[in-house]
């Protein structure tokens, strides 16, 4: 029967856990606190609604299981009394077995003897309590009302109620990671847990990643189809969709603000001052990394000595399940580095790590997050952690920092403002970036680095996360002689030449160039320099470039004139050039010979030379650029809207052969946030920010060289000096198209984008 019209259907979420867990304190009274862990602080946050669930205790007794079934009944809690069976289904099955799988640990290792008659006592139990289940279900349920199930321990729960009923609309959504297939197929029960998952009528998973994971495992361990929609198999479909969990931010600024929270807050101040406070909260599992941490921790420590006792990590350690060896084993090995770590770093006044086996109260915790300077979330595997949403709605007056693991949920939806740059590529341009401020009219051979950025460049260049490229019109002897001593690539003439400092120049020709005219070219070049006085001309592979600044002004200009005749008419007739007239010069050059056609090929190199594997995950771009060469800014904008797969590097080497190699995985990772760019001195440009002067790009590449977040940047960006030129997707498409114009300057090209 549907609903009226008007009435809602009701909701039975069903998890292992309730909401609240039961102390006994009398033969029928009972005391009742919030459960942990982040799916009762989710869902819990989001409905009203019916909650079937274990109490998180064990009663055998009737008088006991009567009084608490009535306690639990007023805060609309129904318990599932699980007994003799809980230990093998929660401690064994479930934690002992599903829980590793779901996080990329495998199956464990030890009880060999046992191992057969082990798992299959502790596989019975788990159907034998997903029917305990059922059966309160089942007493529970009107027809109409939608039964959504959660989590591992629930997997056969969708088919049990699809067998009893099938018309009850089942949901399930699993709180943890889903693991690839090669993982979760060591599972001996793989298949009949999908298939029992499969009889839902919804799935829903925290990310992306873990519903594509159960998708393609569905479709290689049991052939079923996998579609955009879902999984179908013999015509059913089961949806299979993506709702990342959440918090309740306004319950944490609220609480903030309460006197009994702002007191805890300026004790914990007090207590720590004049030491920056780190803070881990997590339940002691072992997919936590807490661990990891403390060790993470102690090389801080014994790297930085001028950072003892100036620092103090505040771990909250909530225990959990001690039931399983496992659990019991990371809780001895913590204890062990605590120790170890204090005694090595401590004083009789100062202990560096504040490790607590126990809970706090939830005001406590939010006064906790409020005065923490950093939230270290170092989770190995972690279906969502909402403990680091938590730590960002305590930190509206601090501003703290938040360091998250990319192994959790969250990382997918926070990753924006947190610490994940793994993979940072700057590319910056060298006259009027990185040079002394001086006269346009300075000679290529007098330009000189800026001395305000020598330090923060070679810390950067030095950093193993970081790729430095200056990407200038410049030539390669002065690019050679300026940044020689840098760890740091050169490309040279607008990218057809790229070096790193550690080896030599390749060409970085686009395939197929056609450079016949070059030889025809020279010939006027030479024949004009011949007949103009104190005039003069370079040549490169792809370009020549005849200046006349030093000659008789008029006679420059009236030469410069028929020199252009002598060239359209002749050897650049049929030719695929840009011709660049100057206040004082004539520049030809092979076309597509701009910073935006090379980086492309510049990028393909650099991957290929450093076998780049992991992806670039933050890129800053900027220069004092031609208007023709703002087509850098407009390819990584591209990126963007369309990221290509793969790079395929493509050029040719003059002094030694490179082996071409297809990089197989994505390389720019780049999303709106953590892509930045800025032209100097230009405000109508294609990068998304203008800088009045070079001097800010020091600043901005001290603030990179300090601290690798996008936040710093978004911060920096957001300051006065820098002016957003455009925010909108529309705008953004807009420009990526009119860089298909051919845009010329024409002006004094000499020494501007270098
Ligand atoms: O009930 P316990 O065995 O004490 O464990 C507590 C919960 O741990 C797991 O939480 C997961 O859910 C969170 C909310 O979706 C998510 O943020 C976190 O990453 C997960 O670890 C477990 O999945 C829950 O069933 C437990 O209640
Ligand atoms: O002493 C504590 C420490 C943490 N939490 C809560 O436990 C949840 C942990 O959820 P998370 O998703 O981070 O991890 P889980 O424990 O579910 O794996 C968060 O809502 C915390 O506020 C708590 O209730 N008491």
């Amino acid at each position: 029967m549907t609903p009226a019209c008007g009435e809602r259907p009701k909701l039975l979420v069903v998890a292992n856990r309730l909401p609240v867990s039961a102390k006994r304190t009398g033969e029928n009274s009972w005391f009742l606190e919030m459960s942990p862990g982040g799916l009762v602080s989710g869902v819990t946050a989001q409905f009203d609604t019916k909650w079937v669930g274990w109490p998180g205790v064990d009663v055998y007794d009737e008088v006991g299981k009567n009084a608490l079934s009535k306690a639990l009944a007023e805060m609309k809690c129904i318990p599932v009394f699980l007994e003799e069976v809980f230990d093998q289904y929660y401690n064994g099955y479930c934690n002992g077995i599903l829980w590793p799988i779901l996080h990329h640990m495998g199956l464990p290792q030890d009880d060999h003897h046992d191992t057969n008659k082990t798992s299959q006592t502790q596989y019975d139990a788990y159907k034998k309590a997903n029917r305990l289940f059922l059966d309160v279900i089942i007493d529970n349920y009107e027809e109409g009302d939608i039964v959504w199930c959660h989590d591992y321990h629930l997997m056969f729960l969708p088919q049990y109620l699809k067998e009893y009923n099938s018309k009850i609309k089942v949901g399930w959504f699993l709180h943890s990671p889903f693991p690839s297939s090669e993982v979760y197929k060591t599972l001996p029960s793989r298949s009949e847990l999908l298939r029992s998952v499969l009889t839902a009528d919804l799935l829903g998973f925290h990310t992306y990643d873990f519903a594509r994971h159960f998708v393609s495992t569905c479709t290689r361990i049991l052939g079923v189809e996998g579609t955009h929609e879902g999984i179908v198999d013999q015509g059913r479909v089961t949806r299979v969709a993506v709702f990342p969990i959440g918090i309740d931010p306004d319950r944490f600024i609220r609480t903030c603000k309460l006197p009994e929270v702002i007191q805890q807050m300026n004790e914990l101040k007090e207590r720590f001052s004049g030491k920056k406070v780190i803070l881990g909260v997590d339940r002691l599992d072992m997919i936590k990394g807490i661990p990891q941490k403390y060790l993470g921790f102690e090389k801080f420590l014994e790297e930085n000595p001028n950072w003892r006792h100036k620092v103090v990590l505040v771990q909250i350690a909530v225990p959990t399940r001690n039931g399983v060896p496992e659990y019991q084993k990371v809780k001895t090995q913590v204890h062990g580095l605590v120790g170890r770590i204090n005694g090595r770093f401590g004083s009789v006044s100062s202990l560096p790590i504040h490790h607590l086996d126990c809970s706090v109260n939830f005001n406590y915790l939010c006064a906790l997050y409020a005065i923490a300077d950093v939230m270290l979330v170092t989770s190995l595997r972690d279906g969502m952690n909402l403990v680091s949403y938590e730590f960002v709605a305590c930190q509206e007056a601090e501003k703290g920092v938040l360091v998250l693991s990319e192994f959790a949920g969250a990382g997918q939806s926070l990753g924006a403002g947190a610490l994940l740059s793994k993979n940072r590529l700057i590319i910056l341009g060298f006259f009027g970036t990185l040079t002394e401020p001086m006269h346009r009219r300075t000679k290529e051979m007098d330009l000189k680095l800026n001395p305000e950025v020598k330090g923060t460049l070679e810390a950067l260049c030095n950093d193993p996360k970081t790729t430095v490229v200056v990407l200038s019109r410049t030539g390669r002897n002065i690019l050679d002689q300026i940044f020689g001593e840098y760890n740091i690539w050169l490309a040279a003439e607008n990218g057809m030449f790229l070096r790193h400092t550690t080896g030599e120049w390749v060409t970085n020709l686009p395939e197929n160039m056609n450079l016949d005219w070059v030889d025809g070219a020279k010939n006027v070049f030479k024949y004009f320099t011949d007949r103009t006085p104190r005039s003069f001309f370079k040549a490169s592979e792809t370009s020549l470039v005849w200046n006349y600044e030093y000659a008789d002004v008029e006679f420059g200009r009236a030469q410069a004139r028929d020199m252009l005749q002598y060239l359209w008419a002749g050897p650049i007739s049929n030719a695929s050039v840009d011709v660049v007239r100057g206040n004082h010069s004539v520049e030809v050059h092979a076309m597509g010979e701009t910073k935006g056609a090379a980086i492309d090929r510049i990028l393909g190199e650099i991957v290929h030379k450093k076998s780049m594997t992991t992806p670039i995950d933050f890129v800053f771009c900027s220069g004092y650029f031609l208007k023709k060469d703002e087509d850098i800014y407009t390819f990584f904008e591209s990126e963007i809207l369309s990221p290509k797969l793969s790079y395929e590097p493509r050029s040719k080497s003059i002094n030694h052969s490179l082996q071409k190699k297809k990089v197989s995985s994505s390389v720019l990772d780049l999303k709106k946030d953590n892509y930045f760019s800025a032209a100097i001195g230009q405000s109508h440009t294609k990068a998304r920010y203008f800088i009045d002067s070079s001097r800010k790009v020091v600043d901005l590449l001290s603030q990179l060289a300090v601290a690798d977040t996008t936040t710093t940047m978004t911060d920096s960006f957001s300051d006065s000096q820098l002016h957003q030129t455009r925010n909108t997707d529309e705008n953004l498409k807009r420009w990526i198209n009119s860089v298909r114009r051919k845009e010329l300057e024409i002006g004094d090209s000499e020494l501007i984008g270098m």
